[in-house]
């Protein structure tokens, strides 16, 4: 049996026994985990283990009671959504929070445009767009003039996670990217991450469906009723261990 922790590479993001409770309720307990550069990670688990309080911790929604974060080696003190972008964590949520009447540039750029001027210099925002949808391998995207309101769901996110990219985040959090996606769209969401993961980005990628994520995620960490249950690299495990470890919280049981 593996537990494979640490990364091999250095450390991006390095987090020490993390534990938050909700009044009686103890979402997480003495979590630890690291990611590196380069790398794409599951996390796991059933309803209620405590894959999205982990997550807002890492994002600055939520102070945790106990533990450290260290991005880079350097400690962190997240008070807010701010303090987490400001250190390079970029969260992806469910909503997206695009703005649908406007066209990707606009949404890629937005509160950080390019100006010319008192204006904005629209040409060059639609040009970076291209470049980094280029560089996403997304582009047949239009970085110009179609909405993304009227853009398939697989499209949307893509549109989200390249907003990521242009905010310069080291690492990028995609909660449930594929829940409300088909199979095809799904994966092309899926395989998003390995272009971000080529580029040098971590990803953590939230899931309930481990079908879906196995042949793209590096690792795989398995959070059950708050506490890690244990973290395998792909190479390493199989569909099967994954599974106890999610409903049991421990392999071979
Ligand atoms: N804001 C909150 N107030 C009180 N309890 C909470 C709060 N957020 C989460 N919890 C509780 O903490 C535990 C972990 O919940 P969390 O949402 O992190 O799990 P999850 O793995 O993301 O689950 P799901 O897959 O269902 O979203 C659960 O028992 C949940 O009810």
């Amino acid at each position: 049996m593996t537990t494979d922790q640490a990364p091999a590479l250095e450390s991006l993001l390095s987090v020490r026994g993390i534990s938050k409770a909700f009044g009686h309720i103890q979402a997480l307990t003495d979590v630890s985990l690291d990611i590196a550069p380069g790398e794409v990670l599951a996390l796991l688990g059933d309803n209620g283990a405590g894959k999205s309080t982990l997550i807002k911790i890492l994002s600055g929604l939520y102070a945790t009671d106990s533990g450290e974060i260290r991005m880079r080696g350097v400690p962190q003190r997240f008070q807010s959504p701010a303090d987490a972008k400001a250190a390079g964590i970029a969260t992806v949520y469910q909503d997206l929070a695009l703005v649908d009447t406007r066209d990707v540039a606009a949404n890629l750029f937005l509160g950080r445009e390019y100006t010319r001027g008192p204006f904005i210099d629209v040409k060059r925002n639609v040009a970076e767009s291209r470049r980094v949808l280029e560089q996403l391998k997304l582009g047949h995207l239009p970085a110009s003039g179609v909405p993304v309101g009227v853009m398939s769901g697989g499209q949307r996110q893509a549109v989200a996670v390249a907003r990521t990219v242009v905010s310069g985040a080291e690492l990028i959090i995609m909660d449930e990217p594929t829940a409300a996606l088909g199979v095809s769209e799904s994966a092309k969401v899926m395989a998003l991450a390995h272009e971000l993961r080529d580029s040098g980005c971590a990803v953590i990628i939230i899931s309930h469906n481990l079908q879906q994520v196995w042949d793209f995620a590096d690792r795989f960490a398995v959070l059950h009723l708050g506490r890690l249950a244990g973290v395998r690299r792909r190479s390493e495990s199989t569909v099967e261990e994954i599974v106890q470890l999610i409903v049991y919280g421990a392999a071979g049981a």
